[in-house]
């Protein structure tokens, strides 16, 4: 199976290659740059797709029509980096793998709703969540350590507590925000191909507090997540009838 990781920038991406031994073939695309490692039995390629759920849904979308044109498609794609964690539930250095990837700030701003928000699905289009197939998430959280729960995109990185007081009390379950998942699994969905989506917290979510950031040990938590999942996913069987995916063939 070839699983398709999809970092913002080179940073996370170089963080990840270092779970892999020796160095990566290098792709050019159109597009983007692939690097390629092989692990347990499965090709990973490594793409910075940039920052911002625009940016990360065309580099994703880039790569994956690429495969799909050179006969060998994706089997799964997988959001990763660095992500601001809410407070108590995801704290510094801690993993983060998504069940639900979430677009909080995709809707509209109206004094219909309470909260004076409605998600695009309530104004009657679009989607605003994603589901990573459950058994493989369950099998990446127990290989990792990772906690489980909503991740947010945004477009607009929180740095008030009102605001991330006000996005957790629209999404109870959000236990991280970053900004590219929700446009890597778009990309991934009209593929029909199955997304994770795992988050290293390097900061939390509130006040605007540099000094704060942790991005080196986030990244390095990312490293090692990615020297225990691999060998979850050579485990993982796309085709078990629990899963409500019908991915390419591998
Ligand atoms: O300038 C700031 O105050 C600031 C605070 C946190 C993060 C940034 C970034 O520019 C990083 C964006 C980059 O990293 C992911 N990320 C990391 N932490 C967060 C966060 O708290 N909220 C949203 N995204 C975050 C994100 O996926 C981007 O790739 C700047």
């Amino acid at each position: 199976m070839r699983v398709l990781v999809a970092t913002a920038v080179p940073a996370e991406r170089d963080a990840v290659a270092r779970a892999f031994a020796g160095p990566a073939a290098e792709l050019r695309l159109p597009a983007a740059t692939l690097h390629t490692h092989r692990a347990s039995g499965l090709e990973y390629d490594l793409l910075a797709a940039g920052v911002g759920p625009a940016l990360a849904a065309a580099s994703t979308a880039g790569a994956l029509t690429a495969a799909v044109l050179a006969g060998r498609p994706y089997g799964l794609v997988v959001s990763a980096g660095i992500a601001g964690g809410f407070a108590p539930g995801a704290p510094l250095g801690s993993l983060v793998l998504a069940d639900e990837i979430t677009a909080a700030d995709l809707g509209a701003e109206t004094a219909e709703s309470p909260d004076g928000f409605l998600p695009v699905t309530e104004l009657g289009f679009g989607t605003v969540t994603h589901r990573p197939p459950p058994v493989l998430v369950r099998a990446a959280a127990t290989a990792t350590g990772a906690l489980t729960g909503t991740v947010l995109t945004v477009s607009t990185v929180t740095g008030s507590a009102g605001r991330a007081t006000a996005l957790r009390a629209r999404h109870p379950r959000a236990l991280a925000e970053a900004m590219e998942g929700f446009g890597v699994a778009e990309a991934a969905a009209a593929h029909t191909t199955p997304v994770l989506e795992l988050r290293a917290v390097s900061n939390p979510v509130g006040p605007r507090d540099r000094a704060a950031w942790r991005i080196g040990d986030a990244l390095t938590a990312l490293t090692e997540a990615f020297g225990k999942l691999t060998p979850a996913l050579e485990s993982w069987n796309p085709y078990d009838p629990q899963e409500p995916y019908e991915p390419h063939e591998p």
